[in-house]
């Protein structure tokens, strides 16, 4: 009786075996062809290079930097980086005011190179800008005609190249901390965040923006987001909106305060009470030496108004070695006696309440570097950076120049009166305290590239960071490619479930495993 149940009842459980092992190897196929699609598919579009030219005609020297990017994705953050970077042989263009036409082809040997890097058909349309900084500024106060001269040779010089000229011309000091700011801020990837990282970041309100300490040869720039709301000094405050956010941006240029400028400073403040043409210099090393032409010396902007007549020619600066005096020596240079403000830095100019973390970097960064004082991730005690620099201050020029003899002798025999300057400039200019002093990284690099104004000029003036976020996947593809194999990964398990249990192998079945 038992016998037709049993022949009628296999042909169904075959069938239904069947039915899971068609849907099994058809899902496997689809997740297979899912993952296939999704990795050629979206696979990001063969790379497709553009470049850029930036010259930063400095007070003490030129950099030639070429950056490059993929096209597809110009208005991301973070995708410009610096291929190259060349140093003009000799001095700044602004030392070309005696032979201005020689101030252009002094490029040429950069600009060679740069036709090196860059493929010869994406010569025409790589645009070049030269932007020149505070000995520009300087040289135009002194002598107008001069810097128009060397101007017009740098554009000459520039506009003969194969690449495309966007013009060579002197920023403002605004431009140039605003501009420092930006490059950080866009290195260090705090304009946009996408995906989880910007989850995390309105959840757990990080600080948002760096701020950015640029020290050169003849300026200096302090720049930071400032949340005060009342503005002060409508010059020293920029609004940006970036990625779809606003920015409120505080940021001053001190002209005559970047380091070449403040020992001219300093040694115009010396000459007014010297009676002989010897003059002890605590900011050098004991057994140092140098010799001062002062023909020229008070024709510069930074020193004419100490302007006196001196009975000799020639200085000789006798090094003394003593941190002490200098720093007392070098603290005169900050004027804090008067703010018309609520609060200043020195010489009466608006400085609101110091925010976040900065990043400190050109010649604070060479000095700081030198004297190995740039220790990160944790920044160094205030206490022990002074002690370091006391005792390099200390040691005798003849000592130094031994150990130190690969470095050029122009900036070896400036690293402490630098050092102790860039102290009081923190310090006493700045008022970045023991309390707050780790909020400074002297930083030379973030990845690949300097740490400078130029790289957000060129951003700015190519339209590559825009107002508002641009439209995009929310995932990259890395992550696209990865959730969409862990989610055929999860169907496929449930799919081999489903069919373990309406099927139930012998193997698993009770007693025999
Ligand atoms: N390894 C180095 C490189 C440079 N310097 C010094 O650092 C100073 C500033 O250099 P830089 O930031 O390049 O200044 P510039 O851009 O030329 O000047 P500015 O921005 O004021 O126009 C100069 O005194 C230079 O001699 C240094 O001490 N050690
Ligand atoms: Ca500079």
């Amino acid at each position: 009786m038992d016998e037709p149940k049993v022949t009628g009842t296999k042909p169904k459980m075959s069938s239904t075996r069947m039915i899971l092992l068609i849907l099994g190897f058809l899902s496997t196929l689809a997740v297979i062809a899912l993952i296939a699609v999704a990795v050629t598919q979206n696979q990001p579009f063969p790379k497709n290079i553009k470049y850029g030219i930036v010259l930063d005609a400095g007070s003490s020297h030129t950099n030639l930097y070429v950056y490059e990017w993929p096209a597809e994705k110009e208005n991301d953050t973070g995708v410009v980086k610096q291929v190259e970077v060349c140093k003009v042989e000799g001095p700044g263009i602004s030392g070309y005011s005696h032979a201005t036409e020689k101030a252009g082809p002094s490029l040429e040997q950069c600009l060679q190179q740069a036709k090196e890097v860059i493929p010869s058909a994406q010569h025409k349309e790589t645009p070049v800008y030269l932007g020149a900084t505070a000995g520009m500024r300087l040289l135009r106060l002194q002598n107008e005609s001069a810097a128009d001269k060397v101007l017009s040779s740098v554009e000459n010089t520039l506009r003969s190249a194969p690449f495309n000229f966007q013009g060579a011309r002197i920023i403002t000091g605004q431009e140039e901390g605003a501009y420092g700011w930006i490059t950080i801020n866009y290195l260090l990837g705090n304009f946009k965040q996408s995906g989880w990282k910007k989850l995390l970041h309105s959840l757990k309100s990080l600080s948002e923006t760096s701020g950015a300490l640029d020290l050169g040869g003849a300026s200096t720039q302090i720049t930071f987001v400032s949340k005060e709301l009342t503005s002060e000094s409508p010059e020293n405050q920029l609004y940006f909106r970036l990625y779809g956010k606003d920015y409120q941006v505080y940021t001053h240029s001190f002209l005559c305060y970047g380091k070449d400028q403040a020992l001219q400073q300093k040694l115009a403040r010396d000459l007014q009470t010297v009676d002989n043409s010897l003059l002890p210099d605590p900011c050098f090393h004991k057994g140092y030496e140098r010799t001062i032409n002062i023909s020229d010396f008070f024709k510069n902007p930074c020193t004419s108004e100490k302007k006196k007549q001196l009975p000799f020619n020639q200085l000789y600066i006798k090094g003394e070695g003593d941190y002490q005096k200098c720093r007392e020596n070098i603290q005169n240079l900050f004027d804090k006696s008067n703010c018309p403000y609520s609060s200043c830095s020195f010489n009466g100019i608006y400085l609101p309440p110091l925010q976040g973390d900065f990043g400190a970097f050109s010649a604070f960064y060479f000095v700081m570097n030198f004297l190995n004082l740039t220790s990160e991730p944790k920044p160094l005690a205030l206490n022990k950076v002074t002690s370091t620099i006391e005792t390099f201050c200390a040691r005798p020029w003849q000592e130094v120049k031994t150990a130190y003899h690969h470095i050029k002798e122009k900036y070896l025999s400036e690293y402490c009166f630098s050092g102790v300057y860039i102290l009081s400039l923190l310090e006493n200019g700045y008022e970045f305290t023991e309390n707050n002093w780790q909020m400074v990284h002297f930083l030379g690099k973030i990845d690949s590239s300097d740490a400078g104004w130029t790289l957000g000029y060129m951003l700015n003036l190519t339209n590559m960071i825009p107002a508002e976020e641009p439209a995009g996947p929310p995932l990259s593809h890395g992550s696209y490619v990865g959730l969409m194999v862990l989610c055929s990964l999860v169907l496929v398990s449930v799919l081999l479930f489903a069919w373990l249990l309406l099927h139930k192998p012998k193997c698993l079945q009770k007693g025999i495993v």
